[in-house]
């Protein structure tokens, strides 16, 4: 459904991503890992067509997003950090959101009213918490019914009710078919909602498969043991995974 084809990303002299491939099939979920910096950001942008790679190509459901713009209706994408218009009114910004998709009419709501967003519809952006924020991303994320939901440290800054509230609707839409793909560094969270780990370590692919075949290949039953089982590999060897068959 998304076909990652070596993708080439460098900001200056930082080489952030080298010849990096990746699928992600229709009806899986995805957890993107990595240390600070490793470039998870960057490639949901790159998919997302926010930023630009050097080289390389990106196709989402068989076509090339290079010039393509419709695409982006199928992804619900949920920033790291949500960005709005300071004066608009929440209101306001679902109803801008909404103008935006004019095919859609049907909107998944349950988040709004979940949130208790429906209750403040008339307060402006800046004047919200930075959790509250990060609901008004999530619903946003969700709003549309897309087929692919793309998760940026989605639950970084809300509440403890607010984070069951949103595993739930992760879980709800993973079990109805969607892709998911999330970045977070709370590996019990990943280990709850996703079946397939990617782990990136300086600009590489350095693991990818099913959260089981890690804990298999790691020997480690716990998933936050066998990720850190992976990062040691990732700092000692600096080689795939595949490489590894005698550690
Ligand atoms: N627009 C930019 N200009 C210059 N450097 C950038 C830009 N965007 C990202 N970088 C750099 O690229 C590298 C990868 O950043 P990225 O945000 O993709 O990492 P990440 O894996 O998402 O990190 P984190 O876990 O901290 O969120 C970092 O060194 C970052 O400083």
């Amino acid at each position: 459904m998304i076909s990652v084809r070596h993708i080439h990303k460098k900001f200056g002299k930082l080489e952030v991503l080298k010849d990096f491939n990746l699928e992600f099939d229709s009806g899986k979920s995805y957890a993107l890992m990595g240390p600070n910096g490793s470039g998870k950001t960057t490639l949901i942008k790159i998919i997302l067509g926010m930023v630009i790679p050097n080289s390389g190509e990106v196709f989402v459901q068989g076509e090339s997003i290079e010039g393509n713009f419709a695409y982006r209706s199928n992804i619900g994408y949920m920033p790291q950090i949500g960005r709005y218009p300071d004066n608009i009114r929440i209101g306001q910004l679902f109803n801008m959101m909404q103008d935006m998709r004019p095919g859609i009419k049907d909107y998944d709501l349950e988040l709004i009213e979940a949130f208790g967003l429906d209750k403040i519809m008339d307060k402006p952006m800046h004047t919200l918490s930075g959790g509250t924020r990060q609901k008004v991303s999530a619903a946003l994320a969700f709003m549309f019914r897309a087929a692919i939901l793309i998760l940026d440290e989605p639950t970084a800054g809300l509440d403890p009710m607010a984070v069951e509230t949103l595993k739930n609707k992760i879980k709800k839409e993973r079990d109805a078919g969607k892709l998911i793909l999330i970045t977070s560094h709370i590996l019990s969270e990943l280990d709850e909602l996703t079946d397939h780990a990617i782990y990136i370590h300086e600009g590489e692919v350095f693991f990818n498969d099913t959260i089981s075949g890690l804990k298999d290949i790691t020997g480690e039953e716990k998933f936050s043991t066998a990720i850190a089982r992976l990062m040691e590999w990732s700092l000692k060897k600096k080689k795939k995974i595949t490489d590894l068959s005698h550690v």
